[in-house]
């Protein structure tokens, strides 16, 4: 039992690609309903939520047909341009269907790190939270390359946590957890369930991604978790095919990799 998740109230949701999304981009639409279903669910407790979503590119991909991810800036751009809508407008159709509403909020490196947009990121995040919106974050794609570009949304999600003050990011991806070596790699890899110390992360054999939708893989996530050690918030990875995942995490159960710097 994990009695220190208990009770936390402002939670950052961060969804990878490959939770989304089939193989080919296209988005899943049983996965997607699912994983809104249970942010609801989260949100009617009385918890506040922010929604950090990737999935721009593969949708795009999905949608213009093409065989594999993206690789050039202006493809990456213009598959971004075209997923994000499809993105948001599931978004949109489900959770209003809940009755909940949402907002798109498109970011880049600077409304990270630059302090004015800082505060103007917080405040738009804010006046949404007060007004019983869920912010829907995503990398502003189309138009952030090179120095302006996060990257990742593993990063991204972390500086969202660290910059809001939300106490807890939960990372959905398309693993368990965190094991010491790639399983999609290794057959004898074993699940970690706890890491108490940024020390333990040298251990661990963290790579990148096979997958066709996926970006960052493992060394992304373990970026989060330094961002977030740095701030003494807590990080969880779990994962989202597990039946009923984000409440049984919240309600203190034994799911995912848990990094408690506390
Ligand atoms: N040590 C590790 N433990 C778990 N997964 C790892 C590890 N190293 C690399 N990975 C890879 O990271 C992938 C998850 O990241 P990614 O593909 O970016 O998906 P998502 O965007 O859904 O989080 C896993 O499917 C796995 O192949
Ligand atoms: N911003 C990109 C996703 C970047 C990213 O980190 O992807 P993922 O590894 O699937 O979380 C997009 O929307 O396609």
């Amino acid at each position: 039992m994990r009695s220190s998740i208990i009770g936390l109230n402002r939670i950052v949701i961060k969804i990878g690609s490959s939770s989304l999304t089939h193989e080919s981009g296209l988005i899943d639409l049983w996965k997607m309903e699912k994983l809104v279903r249970q942010i609801v669910n989260v949100y009617n407790s009385g918890k506040e939520v922010i929604i950090v979503s990737s999935g721009a590119i593969a949708a795009g991909m999905g949608k213009m047909k093409l065989k594999e991810r993206p690789k050039t800036i202006p493809e990456k751009q213009a598959a971004a341009a075209v997923g994000q809508t499809d993105l948001m407008h599931m978004y949109e159709k489900l959770f209003s269907e809940y009755g909940v509403g949402v907002a798109q909020v498109l970011l880049t490196k600077e409304d990270m790190y630059e302090p004015t947009r800082v505060e103007h990121c917080k405040n738009a995040l804010d006046k949404l939270l007060e007004h019983q919106v869920i912010p829907i974050i995503n990398e502003n794609d189309v138009v952030a390359i090179d120095e302006i570009k996060v990257g990742d949304n593993d990063t991204l999600s972390a500086e969202v946590c660290k910059l809001t003050d939300f106490e807890m990011l939960i990372i959905l991806s398309d693993i368990d957890g965190v094991f010491n070596k790639d399983p999609h790699r290794y057959d004898d890899a074993e699940q970690l369930f706890e890491i108490k110390a940024l020390s333990e992360l040298e251990s661990i054999n963290a790579s990148g991604t096979d997958s066709n939708v996926g970006t960052g893989g493992m060394i992304t996530k373990f970026n989060a978790a330094r961002i977030l050690h740095g701030v003494s918030k807590r990080l969880l990875i779990v994962n989202s095919a597990t039946e009923n995942v984000i409440n049984k995490a919240l309600n203190g159960e034994k799911v995912g990799t848990y990094f408690n710097f506390h």
